[in-house]
């Protein structure tokens, strides 16, 4: 199927059109109705009433944006109308919630004058915390939102005039500084004069383009002093004195075309003409002024950008808007100032310099670092979410238009929060460690026995880049070396410790201990010899045991019991503890541990008891609330009498015993655990204060497959498993994971190091 088949079919299948309307609060009874709505709603609005600035903390306006149009310039279509227009508003709509997490209502007027515009805008202030005005014609668009911008008292931005201007800006200071040109310097022709290009025009002048450099065209041509046909008091503003009357003549030797008008608008001929290392940003859509293949086959040296995703370059106001809006929404904004937008275009322009994490470039079929090919991220970039929105929040707060203070370092957890919990928790983590680190004085060493691997070699370079720890490689050191050197990671990886097993000095040593620690369980000298210098996993663990390293992690390339025998023929399992495999799982609201998932098949009730222990203590550390666990069963509080329900039973009893500070019970059922009301009309006389965190399976099939299950089915994210038990810090990382998550695993291992678990 084609591109129109396929969007087509997209648009009408299942449920029509993009969108749909969520709820946030349980409204499963009559208890909830009545608190949602009459008679319970009336004290929200009574409150409200008497405190307007309560509508933030009683309805979902701090987080609602109204998509505006009246369908006059709908992408480069023109003026289809406001019906045709509102796939082009749903989708914006998505976008607003995929990247920023802001929900939207599309609203398409029936609207042909700019106060009828305003009028309606106006009258639906007080639904919205913000309003996007989209794909509205100019001039018409300019006095809209110049008058909105006045009257309301909550951010109003069209994005086709700001949004294109700050992405756009933000790829211009880029691509200057590749082709090394001082902006101050350039001439740059604007095609265009509606509401995309003026503006755009004018964030240029503000980033430093000298006016007289600047050339703006529309459908007449050049826009100059003293022209009266087709004019506005908006293009008037860049009006120049010039003897220049076409695109053809401005565009002959300048250095930066930027296009915002309608697709075929420039020749291959107009562009041979252009300065050397011309920037071309062809951005009308869907179909830009002139086609990537068109100017490549008559300039080679040409750095384009066009407003579509199937090229490099994607100039798009996707990058801005998602991330303006967050930034005002949570400090409460009242406008969108000139300091806001430049916050976001050199936040744009800075992020676009720093590596790209592997989760972008997954995504993207081919992805080049920063250069001719990379002027801005990508739209499916999450690091615009932390680096835009509290850019522009922290400018909207040095301006003093934001109604609400925040703590910057706080609310990018919270941003982090909002692309997963997953994120957040590996944040949290990673800062943890960092701090620690610093507070000691020096960083944790953590062997990686899988050296040679690009993987996490790259891994490698991230932890010790970013303080997480010093790693120790092992493997054939040219080898390594060498390609350290082919994925251009000296500078993070210059003087990094390499160790090759089959050589190295203390090799002799360590299989000295080995040999003594299995010499009594079938290990000769020569094969303890052998396992030291051709298992890099032995020689990791006697790092680890003789203390040259503080803990190692593998995997990648091995599987599961070959990655882990070493180290649980050196290390062994801590006196009175269970070697057990912890799984947390992660949901939007709720997070959780099971156990055990991994290592015994059956415990009995003193393992049982040690595994709830062990596993209480960890969540204790990664939860951010208290732990509270329930042991399951299928039985509740002695319900069904059986040696299986007994044992969980007796299990409970002995931590309860041993361990008084932890808030366990059991025997129960899994939902009983998981609410505690159910369990306070059955059960009131259960320990069990609230709902169950930490959850400890009666054995490893229902560990296993419940896990399996709540990843696959129940939308869980997992990590782990996360050993315990073992004496030193270890762990396995799941056969060909991927870079974060790699350096996920080695940040959670250096935080349990650092905490001595
Ligand atoms: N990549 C991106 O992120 C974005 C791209 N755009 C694209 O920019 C374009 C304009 O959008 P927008 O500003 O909202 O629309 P407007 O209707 O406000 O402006 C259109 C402008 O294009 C001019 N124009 C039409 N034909 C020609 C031509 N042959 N040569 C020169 N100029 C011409 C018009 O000239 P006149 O004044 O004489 O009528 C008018 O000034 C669209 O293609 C849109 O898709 C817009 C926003 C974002
Ligand atoms: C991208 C966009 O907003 C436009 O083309 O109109
Ligand atoms: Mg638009």
């Amino acid at each position: 199927m084609g591109l129109r088949e396929d969007a087509l079919n997209y648009h009408s299948k299942g449920r029509k059109g993009k969108i749909e309307t969520g709820i946030t609060k349980e409204c499963k009874n009559q208890k909830d109705i009545t608190l949602a709505y009459s008679p319970g709603v009336a004290e929200p609005c009574k409150e409200i009433a008497r405190d307007p600035s309560l509508v933030y903390e009683y309805t979902a306006k701090g987080n609602l944006v109204a998509v505006v149009t009246n369908g006059t310039a709908v992408l480069g279509l023109g003026a289809i109308g406001p019906m045709a227009g509102k796939p082009v508003m749903e989708g914006k709509a998505v976008l607003f919630k995929i990247f920023a997490d802001i929900d939207c209502y599309d609203i398409e007027l029936n609207a042909k004058t700019p106060e009828e515009i305003i009028s309606a805008c106006r009258m639906l202030e007080p639904t919205f915390g913000g309003i996007n005005l989209e794909d509205i014609k100019a001039p018409e668009c300019f006095e809209v939102e110049e008058q909105l911008r006045e009257e309301l008292d909550i951010p109003v931005f069209h994005d086709d005039q700001h949004g294109t201007a700050i992405v756009s800006a933000a790829a211009l200071i880029n691509a200057c500084e590749i082709t090394g040109r001082n902006i101050a310097d350039v001439i740059c022709v604007v095609n265009g004069a509606g509401a995309a290009a003026i503006a755009c025009a004018q964030m240029y002048i503000n980033i430093g383009l000298k006016k007289e450099n600047l050339f703006l065209c529309d459908s007449k041509g050049v826009v100059y002093k003293g022209r009266t046909e087709g004019m506005n008091k908006y293009k008037e503003r860049f009006a120049n004195e010039t003897k220049k009357r076409t695109l053809t003549e401005a565009i002959d030797g300048a250095d930066i075309f930027c296009g915002l008008s309608v697709a075929g608008a420039v020749s291959k001929e107009m562009v041979a003409s252009m300065a050397k290392d011309p920037i071309i940003f062809a951005m009308a859509n869907p179909d830009p002024e002139i086609g990537p293949s068109d100017i490549k086959s008559v300039r080679s040296d040409a750095i384009i950008a066009t407003g579509r995703s199937d090229y490099p370059n994607q100039v798009n106001n996707v990058l801005g808007y998602p991330y303006i809006f967050r930034g005002c929404m949570d400090v409460l904004s009242r406008r969108i100032n000139e300091e806001m937008k430049m916050a976001a275009v050199y936040a744009i322009a800075k992020l676009a310099k720093e590596d790209i994490p592997e989760s972008v470039t997954k995504s993207y079929e081919s992805i080049s670092g920063f250069g001719r090919e990379y002027l801005i991220p990508k739209p499916f970039d999450p690091r615009l979410l932390l680096r835009v929105a509290p850019a522009v929040a922290k400018a909207a707060m040095d301006t003093n238009v934001a109604r609400k203070k925040i703590d910057l370092d706080a609310y990018v957890d919270q941003l982090e929060s909002r692309l997963g919990v997953l994120q957040s928790v590996t944040r949290k983590i990673k800062r943890g460690v960092v701090v620690a680190n610093r507070t000691n004085g020096k960083k944790m060493r953590v062997a990686l026995p899988e050296g040679t691997s690009p993987k996490i070699l790259k891994a490698a370079e991230i932890v010790r880049s970013e303080g997480i720890c010093e790693p120790i490689l092992l493997g054939n050191i040219s080898k390594i070396k060498e390609l350290i050197k082919e994925a251009k990671l000296e500078k993070n990886l210059d003087q990094v410790a390499i160790i090759d097993p089959a050589v190295d000095k203390n090799t002799d040593i360590y299989a000295s201990m080995l040999l003594e620690k299995r010499a009594r369980k079938g290990v000769t000298r020569m094969g303890a010899q052998e396992l030291i210098s051709g298992d890099h996993h032995y020689y990791a663990a006697m790092m680890v045991e003789s203390g040259h390293a503080d803990a190692f992690c593998s995997g990648v390339h091995h599987n599961y019991g070959d990655a882990l025998r070493p180290a649980l023929q050196i290390f062994g399992v801590q006196a009175d503890k269970v070697l057990a495999g912890i799984y947390m799982l992660l949901w939007k609201e709720r997070s959780i541990f099971v156990a055990d998932t991994t290592v015994n098949i059956n415990p009995t009730a003193e393992q049982l008891a040690q595994i709830a222990i062990q596993t209480h203590d960890l969540a204790k550390i990664y939860l951010s609330e208290h732990p509270r666990v329930a042991m399951l069963s299928f039985s509740n509080f002695g319900s069904t009498k059986h040696p299986e329900s007994e044992k969980v039973c007796k299990a409970t009893e002995i931590v309860k015993k041993l361990r008084p500070d932890i808030e366990i019970d059991g025997e129960m059922q899994a939902d009983f655990a998981l609410s505690s009301e159910l369990l306070e009309r059955s059960y009131g006389f259960s320990t069990l204060k609230g709902p169950a965190n930490v959850l400890i399976f009666p054995d490893l099939t229902s560990g296993n497959v419940a896990y399996k299950l709540l990843g696959k089915l129940g939308g869980a994210t997992t990590i782990g498993p996360i050993l315990t038990g073992i004496k030193k810090p270890v762990n396995v990382l799941a056969r060909n994971c991927d870079i974060e998550e790699i350096v996920n695993l080695i940040t959670f291992t250096v935080h349990r190091a650092q905490n001595g678990m």
